[in-house]
């Protein structure tokens, strides 16, 4: 025997009701069924705001009455095609609504509104629901829940006599009938017969006490859901759903916040071993969710994440909390004296203070119960005034594989912190099913996806991306990520999700990902921005997993990486200027990432795609040290000395290195030695050292009046330059001697100038736009290891930058 429950969306459209028809009348003919259903989908809110209105004395409570009755008739037109069974169903349906027209009329004449008859005015939802249900399902018999769901009166609640209602399904279930519908939710008072009810979602319950008390074989929860998902889908796009949970999971998380299952359900049939599946109206054929005692053991340490917003946390504290004997049953039992929940506690081993979880709504009532419970104690000054702490939300992390096994806790914490969501307060039960915890209700879509995603609940790992900057190694990134999108995603389990670009007039922002095809054209057709909006936009996004990546060669922009970083945002720069400003701004922001445990990357800072930086660190981590940097490390310059040739002329390869993309934004930047001079910087920091840009010895060969004013006027000069350019080179060609622009660190001094290289120079055949770098190091003395190849360029300073935005990904 099966017990099938319909939620309100199943009963909600002709096309959900004719779905519910097939499901059961195909069951039927399998085993007998009990079906019980809620009211159609939206009408008991509405059925309670009609009565708020009638009560206001607003007459518009009318057109509300009239509409609900016009929407269950439609129903029944649209679905009961039998003249008779239509009539003899109009008869019923419109006997229900001249009683309740009857009610709320009263309620408007008298203006008032009692729990007694709200709870008269609710139940006709499912009275209503049941009887077109019955009537539309051939062969189906109908039965009032009222006359063997008994509930009794404690705490100002209404509970259900479990023994009672247990012998009175018996008795009415005692004919098996194939088909038997009933209405969920109703109940009544054993004693004054009234009508009550067994709360909000109560159908479900409903059907768990019937299937229990007859002992079925199976009781079916159909929804407009697969089943539990791993997370809210509409805040966790990944979110999927959980086929297998076992009864202790499922209480976990309907009990907080995951609507599938209303919470008393479980109990009942865990009792008597039934399992319950939920199953989708829309999708019968669907898997959906089992919940049962044994289940099988998937691996993963957790099963879902629930959450609820709007918790408030009551701080109970006072020094004269410490060692004394029932201040907690003294909270406990005021709270439910007065009907308020508490979902949350957590105490110090100190002692001096509990902090209470309960709900916003609740947080007024709560706070004034304790103030007066404890008023002796406050006013002596033993305990201090209830202080509420609202605008939060509880997330609860479950699983029965967390138990004993450790590390879950500390797992919770760290993507939590590294995240920048501060943890306001945590409990965990010794069943260690649970771990909840308190933040910020701000913080809740990021912290869920957050930890959807460390805790492998994410069939991919989501790296967000902010992109600033689209010029040469910009738009190259954005090609190259483009094109590697579907490959991460298939093979790497990891999905790059470019959620922001800017270039220097404008951004545009999309938390569910940008289109890379067309985002030059959104670019130009959205607003005016700055570095300040800009920054502004990137922390108020909030959002998980975050790197920004900076392509510009803008100060304005390397001066966001620290209140990026602070707000938990990695960064990746290929832009020079932040590494090598002064060295206390540059070491602030290295620590800031530390303590914030993000990533601060800028490997392309030096020898673009080159992995230098990398391999001095590597170096130093193992215990070697960098003695010496002998170093080419200007792709234009390399590039313009090799060019140059008796027909081209000086100024001519300046244009070409611009063509190629190796120059920086401004040529004069690379020229004057500037470019240089702060990849020297940054070595030298790499390698240990102090160093400032000041402190650089300098041997240039342009003279510094080309590179005052502005860069139109520094082009128009430029071929100035060209006649002396031609005839050094003619010298140095008839020496055998290239030029090359050398760096050089020797225990922290550090130099740069021109230098003629003669044949036997390991610089002498550097080709095109490399670079090379020569270190010596202790390990690494009478050979220095040599790293060399492109030093500038779209393709390989873009894949650099995309290495660096892997690093972070840690896949
Ligand atoms: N081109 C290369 O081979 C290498 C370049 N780099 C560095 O990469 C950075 C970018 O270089 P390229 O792409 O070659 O220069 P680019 O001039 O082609 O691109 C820079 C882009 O940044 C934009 N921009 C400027 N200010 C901005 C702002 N406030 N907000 C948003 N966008 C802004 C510009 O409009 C331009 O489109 C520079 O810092 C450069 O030093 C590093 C290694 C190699
Ligand atoms: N302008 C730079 C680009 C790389 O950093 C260069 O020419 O090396």
């Amino acid at each position: 025997m099966k017990v099938l429950k319909f939620g309100g969306t199943s009963v909600g459209s002709v096309e959900s009701i004719l779905s519910l028809k097939r499901i059961v009348e195909r069951e039927a003919q399998r085993q007998p069924v009990v079906v019980v259903v809620s009211a159609l989908g939206g009408i008991t809110d509405q059925l309670l705001s009609t009565a708020q209105l009638a009560l206001s004395g607003n007459e518009t409570w009318k057109d509300s009455f009239d509409n609900m009755v016009e929407r269950h008739h439609q129903l029944i037109d649209s679905v009961i095609t039998d003249n008779i069974k239509h009539s003899e169903l109009y008869h019923k349906v419109d006997t229900l609504f001249e009683q309740l027209h009857s009610i709320y009329f009263g309620v408007f004449l008298i203006h008032d509104l009692s729990h007694k008859t709200e709870d008269t005015i609710v139940s006709y939802g499912e009275r209503l629901s049941s009887h077109i249900v019955a009537t539309l399902v051939e062969n189906a018999r109908w039965i009032d829940a009222r006359t063997f769901i008994k509930t009794e009166r404690k705490h100002n609640k209404h509970v259900l006599d479990s023994t009672l209602t247990q012998q009175l399904v018996r008795d009415a279930f005692s004919h098996q009938h194939t088909i038997t519908l009933v209405p969920g939710f109703i109940s009544q008072d054993k004693d004054t017969h009234e009508t009550t009810n067994l709360g909000r979602g109560g159908s479900d319950y409903t059907a768990s006490i019937i299937a229990a008390a007859l002992d079925a074989d199976i009781l079916e929860i159909w929804t407009d859901v697969n089943g539990f998902m791993t997370a809210d889908p509409k805040v966790i796009k990944a979110a999927y759903t959980i086929h297998e949970l076992s009864y202790i999971e499922a209480m976990e998380l309907c009990n907080f916040g995951a609507k599938v299952v209303y919470p008393p359900t479980i109990y009942p049939v865990c009792v008597k071993n039934i399992p319950i599946q939920v199953k989708n109206t829309f999708d019968p054929d669907g898997e959906g969710t089992i919940i049962k005692a044994k289940i099988k053991n998937d691996g993963k340490p957790i099963k879902g994440i629930s959450s609820i917003k709007g918790t408030t946390l009551i701080n109970v504290a006072g020094l004269s909390m410490v060692g004394v004997i029932g201040v907690n049953r003294r909270i406990f039992t005021a709270l439910a004296n007065h009907g308020i929940s508490v979902f949350m506690v957590s105490q110090a081993s100190s002692e001096n203070s509990t902090s209470i979880g309960v709900r916003e709504q609740d947080a007024d009532a709560a706070v004034a119960v304790l103030n007066d419970e404890f008023a002796k104690e406050i006013e002596t000054g033993a305990m201090f005034p209830m202080e509420a702490q609202s605008g939060l939300a509880t997330i609860a992390i479950v699983g029965e594989n967390m138990r004993h096994l450790p590390g879950i806790a500390a797992k919770l914490f760290e993507t939590l912190g590294r995240s920048g969501i501060s943890v306001i307060a945590f409990a965990q039960g010794s069943s260690e099913t649970n771990i909840s915890v308190v933040i910020e209700a701000a913080y809740l879509r990021k912290a869920l996806n957050v930890l959807h995603d460390s805790f492998f609940l994410s069939e991919y790992k989501v790296l967000n991306l902010f992109i600033c900057g689209i010029g040469t190694v910009g738009g190259k990134l954005i090609e190259q990520i483009r094109s590697q999108y579907d490959e991460l995603k298939e093979h790497s389990r990891l999905k790059l999700n470019v959620v922001g670009i800017a270039s220097s007039k404008h951004a545009i922002y999309n938390r569910d990902g940008l289109d890379l095809q067309t985002y030059r054209e959104e670019l130009q057709a959205s607003e005016l921005s700055s570095p300040q909006k800009l920054c502004e936009a990137v922390i108020g996004m909030n959002i998980f997993n975050s790197v920004f990546v900076d392509c510009t060669a803008s100060g304005e922009i390397a001066a966001l990486y620290q209140p990026l970083l602070e707000h938990n945002i990695s960064v990746v720069a290929a832009n020079k200027i932040a590494a090598s400003s002064p060295y206390d701004e540059y070491m602030r922001l290295k620590q800031t990432a530390v303590t914030r445990g993000v990533k601060f990357r800028y490997e392309t800072n030096v020898g673009a795609g080159l992995p230098i930086i990398g391999t001095i660190n590597d170096l130093r981590n193992s215990g070697d040290k960098i003695l010496k940097i002998e170093a080419v490390l200007s792709g234009t310059l390399n590039f313009i000395f090799n060019e140059l040739t008796a027909d081209v002329p000086f100024s001519e390869t300046v244009h070409r290195a611009k063509e190629e993309g190796y120059s920086e934004p401004d040529p004069r930047i690379d020229l004057s030695g500037k470019d240089v001079i702060r990849k020297l910087v940054i070595l030298t920091r790499e390698a240990g050292y102090k160093a400032e840009q000041e402190e650089v010895e300098k041997h240039l060969f342009v003279p510094d009046e080309y590179f005052e004013g502005s860069v139109d006027e520094f082009w128009k000069r430029l071929p100035q330059l060209d006649d002396d350019f031609e005839k050094r080179r003619r010298t140095l060609e008839q020496q055998g001697e290239r030029w090359r622009f050398v760096a050089s660190m020797e225990h922290g001094k550090m130099k740069v100038g021109l230098q003629a290289v003669a044949q036997s120079h390991p610089f002498y055949n550097l080709e095109g736009s490399n670079n090379i770098v020569l270190l010596t190091t202790e390990r690494y003395k009478a050979y220095p290891m040599q790293i060399q190849g492109y030093g500038a360029g779209a393709d390989v300073t873009a894949a650099g930058v995309f290495a660096n935005i892997m690093s972070i990904a840690n896949i």
